[in-house]
């Protein structure tokens, strides 16, 4: 097997469980244009990673398109954690004044999302906004009945990510409910993502760079949608979140805070200067990873040989 120059396996753990990862792996690689990250998550087949090979194609070999702003506001993102862990996990994310909390987890009862809400609202304050992220978890009638709850419990939320898993739910529930709707999985995971703007699903769109095969090919989506952009991570290092910077720089218009810090949320990083908020927002540019940081986050062998197995049967020679 030929492993690519300069392809390095990573696996750091992270500092709380995020949607069932204890450790984030993926696979760092420099191309003509810079250094690039494909960690499309394990469960996911070919077909799906076949977009985030892209992206890191895009970021290897091309670069990404000329940025019109300098500096990209950032949310706090709160996996389900118990109330007491909120505030030291908001004191990863300097001057953020908007946080997305993760509920509806399996097996966690609503109550103690929002004991968690409570306790957030408590460390922002009245002028923070707070948005949820349900990963498509409820039923269409359980969203209608419980986001008036969390809305309340939360003191007032900004939005509600992606509450049920089909378009046709999020546009049922977004008719019925006063909370605002934001389309994820229905993007990153569509074939066709532009149905979110057919049924009226959604208020705003959520876009990933890896997921969604670059930044070029968000930009694309962006402008197809018509809705207000909110770009978020794939749980990088400081590598891939570059990629999700760049779209957020290069984006015509950017109103809400984007889901990018998420760098906090892992033990390590591969770069001197990672990418995380300051003052609530992180700066456009595109850091280097540091040869002794990369050694220290090298993945086992076993670990290295699947990753170098996928990106082989991605690149034809599987
Ligand atoms: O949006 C954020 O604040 C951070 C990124 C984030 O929440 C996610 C990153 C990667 C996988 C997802 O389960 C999750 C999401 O659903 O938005
Ligand atoms: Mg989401």
């Amino acid at each position: 097997m030929r492993k690519l120059a300069g392809m390095r396996v990573y696996a750091i753990p992270m500092r709380a469980r995020f949607r069932d990862i204890d450790v984030r792996e993926g696979v760092l690689l420099r191309g003509s244009a810079g250094w690039a990250e494909f960690s499309p998550f394990r469960e996911y087949d070919d077909a799906e990673a076949r977009a985030w090979w892209s992206a890191a194609q895009e970021a290897a070999e091309i670069g990404w398109p000329a940025p019109i702003r300098d500096r990209i506001p950032v949310n706090a993102t709160i996996p389900a954690v118990p109330p007491e862990r909120v505030g030291g996990i908001l004191s990863r994310f300097s001057g953020c004044t908007t946080a997305k909390v993760k509920i509806a987890a399996p097996g966690h009862p609503p109550a103690e999302d929002l004991d968690r809400l409570a306790a957030v609202r408590a460390a922002l304050g009245p002028e923070g906004k707070i948005r949820i992220d349900a990963n498509g978890s409820w039923e269409a009638d359980t969203a209608i009945r419980l986001l008036p709850e969390y809305d309340r419990a939360a003191g007032g939320l900004e939005y509600a990510e992606q509450p049920c898993a089909s378009v046709e739910e999020l546009a049922s529930v977004r008719r019925r409910v006063s909370v605002p709707i934001a389309a994820d999985e229905s993007i990153r995971r569509a074939e066709d993502p532009a149905r979110v703007a057919r049924h009226e699903a959604a208020d705003i769109v959520v876009l990933k760079v890896q997921p969604m095969g670059g930044v070029r090919a968000c930009l694309r989506i962006a402008e197809e949608i018509g809705r207000p952009v909110v770009v978020s991570s794939a749980l990088e290092t400081s590598i891939g979140i570059a990629a999700g910077v760049a779209l957020a720089a290069a984006l015509p218009r950017l109103e809400h805070a984007c889901g990018l810090a998420t760098v906090g949320l892992l033990e390590r990083d591969v770069v001197a200067d990672p990418l995380v908020a300051h003052d609530g927002a992180l700066p456009v540019r595109r850091p280097e990873p540091q040869v002794e940081l990369l050694a220290a986050v090298e993945a086992d062998d076993a670990t290295s040989a699947w990753w170098h197995r996928r990106v082989d049967r991605l690149r034809g020679r599987g």
